[in-house]
């Protein structure tokens, strides 16, 4: 057996070419440059396979691999016997190739359907680009919704400390500016005064014209001493008809002036109705020895002492 397959006494391929130096070297060079080529195609197929684990098709890819190293192995035997003759061996070589391509074949066809149904690189790219275009369009939403969310938590922050009826700063957040004017004057060894302005005989325009012209005069009181006080200073609604009004960097003379200020301006409002506003405004202007409630609680005393003095005046 092995003596058949071993048995290189055939006569050598070459005698067939009659040894012509033409068709040697298109024989020799054609299989000697197809055999090259087959030992190295293997060897990168057999690279992709191990770098590519993403890659499901291993099997076809290592059975091309075997069928091209089988017809490269064919080829250098082909190349062996123009000068030997081992038919033998190269004839089980060929039905090896065969067999393996025959494999292949049958594989590739079997998963041809799966490598049509792959996506192509142009629908991936387009696919990709909808995904970033999705990606930007939530990002211009989340941008969107944060402005609104910024927006609606301011609206709500003013919300929260303004008075409903009169738009200026509700009792929460005038004790809030208050404390805080407080802490600044303690911290800096500066001085702060408070106005707490009681409108007088408020429950008689009340019975007499209502509730709403109440309201009315209401805001226009509240107009008129954020007119009169400046920007730095806080004005707030303190209860029904008391203001209180936080002056900082005020002396006490300083808070008494703009108070009789504030109380002309009051008492130059003018309704439809044949009655006359006016307020009674205490002044107390901050120590390093007061706290917020001492101060606040002299300015009602002050507030008292203006109504006791017979209203529409202003009081230490
Ligand atoms: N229209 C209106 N009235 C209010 C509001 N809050 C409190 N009041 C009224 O303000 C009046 C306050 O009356 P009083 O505390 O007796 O004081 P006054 O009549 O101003 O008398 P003096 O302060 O002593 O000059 C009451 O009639 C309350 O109903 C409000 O938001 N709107």
């Amino acid at each position: 057996m092995l003596e058949m397959v071993f048995n290189g006494s055939f006569m050598p391929h070459g005698h067939c070419l009659l040894w012509r130096w033409d068709l040697l070297f298109l024989h020799v060079g054609g299989d000697a440059l197809t055999g090259l080529a087959y030992a190295m195609i293997p060897i990168a197929l057999i690279h992709i396979v191990l770098k590519r684990d993403d890659l499901n098709f291993d099997r076809l890819f290592l059975l091309f691999a075997g069928f091209i190293s089988f017809c490269g192995i064919t080829h250098l035997l082909g190349l062996f016997n123009i000068w030997h003759g081992y038919y033998f061996i190269e004839g089980v070589a060929k039905l090896i190739t065969g067999l393996i391509s025959i494999v292949t074949a049958v594989v590739l066809w079997k998963l041809t359907p799966r490598i049509v149904a792959l996506p192509s690189a142009a629908l991936l790219a387009q696919r990709n680009q909808e995904l970033l275009n999705a990606q930007q369009e939530l990002k211009d939403i989340n941008m969107t919704l944060e402005a609104k969310i910024a927006e609606r938590t301011r609206e709500l922050h003013i919300q929260a400390s303004t008075d409903e009826l009169t738009s200026i700063l509700n009792r929460r957040a005038i004790l809030k500016d208050l404390d805080n004017e407080i802490n600044r004057c303690q911290r800096h060894h500066q001085i702060c005064s408070v106005l707490m302005l009681d409108v007088d005989y408020f429950k008689h325009v009340n019975d007499t014209y209502g509730h709403q012209v109440g309201d009315e005069v209401l805001i226009m009181i509240a107009d008129a001493i954020t007119q009169t006080c400046r920007q730095t200073d806080s004005v707030g609604r303190y209860g029904g008809e008391e203001f209180l009004i936080v002056l900082p960097q005020t002396d006490s003379q300083q808070a008494y002036e703009l108070a009789e200020r504030i109380r002309k301006s009051v008492a130059s409002i003018s309704t439809q109705h044949p009655f006359s506003v006016s307020c009674s405004i205490g002044v107390a202007t901050f120590d390093e020895t007061l706290d917020m409630h001492t101060l606040i609680k002299r300015a009602d005393e002050a507030v008292y002492n203006a109504k006791e003095k017979g209203r529409n005046c202003v009081s230490h």
